[in-house]
């Protein structure tokens, strides 16, 4: 295992309940603060993502200064339902002359920084239906405490609910894409309990000097860019505790994952790492680490091989 991934998680790693809102609202000072909302046709669940932030963090105590949905080619009621909740809302497309109106998650967090003004960006999902405003507290904590800090990761148990039985399986493409990824070409981020996830916090003068993915890719480029950038130690993550959300189709997570493939490739100009080792997600291990090696040894082509050597083999 990579040490510094697990030295990383050791000092990197806190939880929301740390994180207290009035402590915040004395560390927030003058640091203006965004919540940003990617849509695109969640008109079923965006009203309550808006209005939680609203009372919890702008009603109640005023942590945050800024509520903004991005409608991302939406052909649903998202914008309306998204306005009448309080949020301001502006449509890809519409937001400066010259950024025409593309899809893509990406592109809709890439816009945002053309229609916000806070100095510290927390990005949450409008289709969530199992989550609390700590969400947002959580991930302002260490941005708040450490100007050091340039990016904010959440994690959380994934609840995975297709209709039948609820697991905590859910986070398929993190699973079975892009944690692998990170222990075969980023060992050092191994650490990093949910590469993927959706509620995640970074300050403006990091996005904006960022490469962004148009699509579903964005989460992990900017995880690998700042590493690579600005070291592990920009990067923190936060305990939210449990989230669920409305799940694409395999089908559909298998265009995801291409993309994220996409990503890594132009990025992952170093070979493989010598050993690799994949934790296990943290929250199934009491204590809070356990480690999988992965089988990466290849035997050579067997035509080389002891009795093989004098077989007559087909050459094409
Ligand atoms: O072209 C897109 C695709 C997705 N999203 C939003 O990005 C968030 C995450 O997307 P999705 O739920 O489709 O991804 P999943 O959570 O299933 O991986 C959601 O708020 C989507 O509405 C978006 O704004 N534009
Ligand atoms: O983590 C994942 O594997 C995917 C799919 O989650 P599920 O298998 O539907 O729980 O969801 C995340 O990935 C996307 C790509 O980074 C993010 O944009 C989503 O916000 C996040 O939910």
């Amino acid at each position: 295992m990579d040490p510094r991934a697990r030295d990383w998680y050791t000092r990197r790693t806190t939880s929301s309940s740390a994180w207290a809102p009035a402590a915040l609202l004395e560390r927030k000072a003058g640091t203006r603060v965004s919540v940003v909302i990617p849509a695109r046709n969640e008109q079923d669940t965006v009203a309550d993502v808006v209005t939680q932030i609203r009372r919890a963090l702008m009603d109640e105590i005023p942590l945050v200064d800024e509520l903004l949905v991005i409608d991302s080619m939406s052909t649903d009621g998202t914008a309306e339902r998204a306005a009448a909740a309080g949020a301001q809302v502006r449509a890809v497309g519409d937001i400066a002359p010259g950024l025409e109106r593309r899809a893509g998650k990406g592109e809709a967090l890439w816009q945002s920084l053309f229609a916000t003004s806070g100095d510290v960006l927390v990005y949450i999902d409008a289709d969530l239906t199992e989550w609390g405003p700590h969400f947002v507290t959580g991930l302002l904590g260490p941005l708040l405490d450490d100007e050091r800090t340039l990016l904010v990761r959440g994690f959380y148990d994934r609840v995975l609910d297709l209709g039948g039985d609820i697991t905590t399986e859910g986070g398929r493409v993190t699973e079975l894409v892009a944690r692998p990824l990170l222990a075969l070409h980023w060992p050092q981020l191994a650490g990093v309990v949910q590469p993927l996830a959706g509620e995640w916090a970074a300050r403006r003068s990091l996005m904006e000097q960022l490469p962004v993915p148009v699509g579903y890719g964005v989460e992990f480029s900017t995880l690998v860019d700042t590493a690579r950038r600005f070291g592990l130690d920009a990067i923190a993550q936060v305990d939210l505790g449990r989230r669920a959300h409305r799940h694409q189709s395999v089908h559909n997570l298998g265009v995801m994952a291409a993309e994220i493939l996409a990503v890594a490739r132009r990025r992952s100009a170093a070979p493989y790492a010598d050993e690799v080792w994949l934790p296990r997600p943290v929250r199934e291990v009491p204590g809070g680490w356990d480690e999988v090696q992965v089988p990466t040894g290849e035997r050579p082509p067997a035509v080389t091989v002891g009795q093989y050597a004098t077989r007559q083999v087909r050459t094409w």
